[in-house]
């Protein structure tokens, strides 16, 4: 690693610190990998396709999830120096709150719009955020190489939608490099530099932005220096913890790891201090000297909480403490993902995980899977209600399957969010019956041009399952979707259990509304009719709530034997069918007498309202 000593005495007005907000594939990491890439942060050479989006699933879905910072060294054309820090920000819903506090480090934005798409629903979502965190903006029409690019239009868009003059936008290609520069000189000139009310001399107040794990460093924090000097050596004091350490190392990324002296007013680096877990940094605490405090922390971030849980169970349990372990190793670098262990009467043991939103839960999964190799099964997402019992008391209820008795409940409240949607006009009616059909409330409705912003209240319930999923394909991928939660609102819910063969199967247990109830459960018996396999008996299934019988299918048994329909010689062709019928058991599960196959679990959860 390179040393450098300078860096604590750039002054604040030589210091820039801004992040990028966009809607996802809009543009943000194209355009942040230039920008390294013009002021000579790394070789050529070393631009792997993707500097910022480094996870290899981050990477196949392009998105950002992990947000990463980057110090680049630029020149004006003025011929002064300046500091410029970016900090990445995620594109995506379910990690609105780390859009938070990577802005909360910064003064200014840019706000990245693809010329050719205009604002969608997370432009809207994004740059409202910024605007929050008081900053600056700096509008970049991006992608303005394409023949469909219409900037003056977008212009328009922007300041009709938004409310922000867009007079003066940055037209750029990021994927050509053309107008690059102008959008350094409009960081440098339109963007504030960060302020230090104490300066230099103040006793240390730092902000601790984010953290993570390295293999070989451990646990690296990143920091933006508000007052004083954050130097190695130095025993620091975190405020809302009070736990003390030594800083070790202190550097800045660019995006390579380079060691510096310190780190001074305005500016954003790491420190490594023998921390032994991400989760004893709590984000957005204050950093302090130990035997010189600041007088006063910086207010605090409320920690993002698990919105919806899931149970995960190894198929084969003798997987359990590898998934364990696995588990583990994701939370050391992610405080917002948590799990306890499960025992299910069906799956055996697991665990009862909480994720920010369904593609924190699909990205966990998947790691899980892809990186240590776990075969999993994964029980109805469900969300967190809360329940006033009638001896007063209150609970939260995670797991349908641990629903108490219904005479001991007076309430159950549930997650309700206002939710944010952009569409062409032609998809709209779809649209609006999709959100009609969740008992979706709608609060406002408005037109620009010929695409139709729409908000509606939601319950959290009916978006978990596939509401994405049915919002693409209902609008070809066209429409967009944000959402914010509004807090809980008593419903009349009741638990829908499933049984198979007469024996309740608890991982598809689930809560729903009970004008939906008869509807779901008909679904769901009929979705499950057609996902197990028959076997040598009559497999009844039904939807029930407590005692009643609210659907009904039959699996009819099964009377020819698999291989009797390769007539007698062909020996190899029977043997392959038979081992292909091998396989498929391993990814079954016994219920009772029954074989569940393990895709059963998630798409019998997927409503089709078509
Ligand atoms: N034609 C054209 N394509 C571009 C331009 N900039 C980015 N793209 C492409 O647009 C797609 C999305 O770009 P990204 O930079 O990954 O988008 P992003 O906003 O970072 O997405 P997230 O990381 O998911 O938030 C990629 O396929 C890019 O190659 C541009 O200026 N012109």
């Amino acid at each position: 690693m390179a040393r450098m000593s300078t860096n604590s005495t750039t002054p604040l007005s030589h210091i820039r610190n801004f992040s990028i907000v966009a809607h996802i594939d809009h543009g943000k990491s194209t355009l942040a990998d230039r920008l390294i890439q013009t002021t000579g942060g790394l070789a050529e050479r070393e631009m792997s396709e993707q500097v910022l989006d480094n996870m290899e699933i981050e990477r196949e879905r392009g998105i950002t999830i992990k947000a990463q910072t980057v110090r680049l060294h630029y020149q004006a054309n003025n011929g002064e120096k300046y500091v410029l820090n970016l900090i990445d920000t995620p594109g995506h819903v379910d990690f609105a709150y780390e859009v938070s506090r990577s802005l909360s480090a910064c003064e200014g934005s840019l706000l990245v719009v693809d010329a050719s798409q205009g604002v969608e629903a997370q432009t809207l979502a994004n740059v409202y955020q910024a605007i929050d965190n008081n900053h600056e903006l700096v509008t970049v029409l991006n992608k303005i190489d394409l023949p469909a690019a219409e900037p003056d239009r977008i212009k328009e868009q922007i300041e009709e939608v938004i409310g922000i003059d867009a007079s003066e936008a940055v037209l750029i290609s990021a994927k050509t490099g053309l107008g690059i520069p102008d959008v350094l000189e409009a960081i440098v000139h339109k963007l504030p530099a960060p302020k230090s009310p104490g300066g230099e001399k103040a006793p240390l107040k730092a902000l601790l932005v984010d953290s993570w794990y390295d293999t070989y460093l451990g646990v690296m924090v990143l920091v933006r220096i508000i007052d004083g000097v954050l130097t190695k050596g130095q025993t620091i004091r975190m405020m809302g913890t009070d736990a003390k350490y030594q800083v070790e190392r202190v550097g800045v990324l660019t995006p390579k790891m380079v060691n510096v002296d310190s780190l001074g007013p305005g500016e954003i680096g790491f420190i490594t201090a023998s921390i032994k877990e991400v989760a004893d940094t709590r984000v957005g605490d204050t950093i302090t000297e130990d035997k010189r405090p600041t007088a006063q922390a910086l207010p605090g971030f409320k920690p993002a909480q698990p919105v919806v849980f899931c149970g995960l169970f190894p198929v084969d349990a003798a997987d359990f403490e590898d998934l364990r372990a696995a588990m583990g190793k994701l939370r050391l670098n992610d405080a917002s993902f948590s799990f306890e262990m499960e025992s299910s009467a069906a799956l055996g043991f697991g665990f009862r995980c909480g994720f920010l939103g369904l593609l924190h839960l699909e990205i966990i999964q998947e790691r899980l899977e892809r990186e240590f190799d776990l075969d999993l099964i994964a029980t109805a997402p469900s969300v967190v209600y809360q329940l006033t019992m009638t001896d007063g008391s209150e609970r939260e209820l995670h797991n349908p399957a641990d629903m108490p008795d219904v005479v001991k409940i007076a309430e159950i409240r549930e997650p309700w969010i206002k939710a944010t949607i952009m569409t062409p006009d032609d998809y709209l009616g779809g649209i609006l019956k999709l959100c009609q059909d969740r008992r979706g409330i709608q609060t406002e409705l408005t037109y620009v041009g010929t695409r139709a912003m729409v908000t509606y209240e939601l319950p959290l319930n009916e978006v978990v399952f596939d509401f994405y999923d049915r919002l693409k394909s209902i609008s070809k991928g066209y429409a967009s979707f944000d959402y914010h939660m509004e807090g809980y609102r008593e419903g009349n819910l009741v638990k829908m259990s499933i049984l198979v063969n007469g024996e309740p199967v608890d991982a598809l247990s689930m809560l729903v509304h009970r004008t939906a109830a008869e509807k779901r459960g008909r679904d769901m018996c009929e979705r499950l009719k057609e996902l197990i396999p028959k076997h040598m008996f009559k497999i009844p299934i039904q939807a029930a709530i407590g005692g009643n019988v609210i659907a009904r299918e039959t699996i009819s048994a099964l009377r020819k034997d698999v291989t009797a329909k390769c007539y007698g010689g062909d020996a190899t062709r029977k043997r392959k069918l038979l081992d292909k019928q091998k396989e498929g058991k391993k990814r079954m599960r016994q219920f009772g007498k029954v074989e569940i196959p393990q895709e059963a679990f998630i798409a019998a959860l997927k409503m089709g309202d078509e």
